[in-house]
């Protein structure tokens, strides 16, 4: 029933049974779903699955028990190490996305991520912030409906880290398209997210496996309020604590 659901609502759906390396269980019972325009953060301790589990719902990996429905249109997936061509510029490199509308979308797109100076650069000579900026701007190239985008603001100095938060806000928004972001951050979770999926192991041994879905929450922060670092600083410890540790 919550299958068809997905499939008239054009979201992604994810029954996940089981996911195996070898003889080792690391994913269980992972089940959701997520309507068209929904941003919700995947949040989980380092090593938990999480990056297994966008690879995934990406199709980069098609060796499980389950089902996962994507949404129609296109899927972008920004990867937590940046993959951009090291012998192209930034703008090329967003240029060679098919369809993505040649060069000079490509500069329009980087102008939007704050790197308009910065086009003809290339990756070598870009900081990883730059790098991930124009990540961000290859995967709006592709217009999806759904973007994939694992740890967007890991290593990055606070400043720079909280100016890509802000830029994946707006870009999401005014893109439109599902989200889904895996993050080890609860700030990070509350600060991007309409909803917030946690997997973990029960019990919260960080070295046990399999990780299940554990909670299924919606964000108590309207996108207006998450801009505001005080809101979320005020909920990051106790609104979490305070909720129930299984999904309904
Ligand atoms: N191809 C693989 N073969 C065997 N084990 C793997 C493979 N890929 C990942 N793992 C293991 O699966 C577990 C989950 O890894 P995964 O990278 O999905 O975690 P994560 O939550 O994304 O962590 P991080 O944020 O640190 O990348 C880890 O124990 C990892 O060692």
């Amino acid at each position: 029933m919550q299958d068809a659901r997905a499939e008239i609502s054009g979201g992604l759906s994810v029954r996940l049974l089981a996911k195996d390396f070898g003889r080792r269980r690391i994913l269980k019972d992972v089940a959701f779903d997520l309507a068209a325009g929904e941003v919700a953060a995947l949040l989980g301790p380092s090593g938990v699955g999480k990056s297994t589990l966008l690879a995934l719902i990406a199709g980069l990996d098609d060796d499980f028990d389950g089902r996962i429905m994507r949404p129609p249109g296109r899927l972008a997936m920004v990867f937590q190490t940046p993959r951009l061509l090291p012998w192209r510029t930034l703008a090329e490199n967003i240029a060679l996305v098919p369809g993505a509308g040649g060069l000079s979308r490509a500069r329009d797109l980087l102008a939007e991520v704050g790197l308009a100076e910065a086009a003809d650069t290339h990756p070598e000579r870009a900081s990883l912030g730059m790098q991930r900026r124009a990540a961000l701007a290859r995967a709006l190239a592709v217009r999806p409906s759904l973007m994939l985008m694992d740890e967007p603001l890991v290593s990055l100095d606070p400043a720079g880290a909280a100016a890509m938060r802000a830029l994946v806000a707006q870009a999401l928004a005014r893109s439109g398209a599902a989200a889904l972001i895996a993050t080890h951050d609860r700030r990070e979770a509350l600060t991007l997210a309409d909803r917030i999926l946690e997997i973990g192991v029960p019990g919260g041994d960080p070295t046990g496996f399999p990780a299940r879905l554990l909670a299924d929450r919606v964000s108590p922060l309207d996108r207006a309020a998450r801009t505001d670092p005080d809101a979320v600083e005020a909920l990051h410890g106790a609104w979490f604590v305070a909720q129930p540790a299984a999904p309904e």
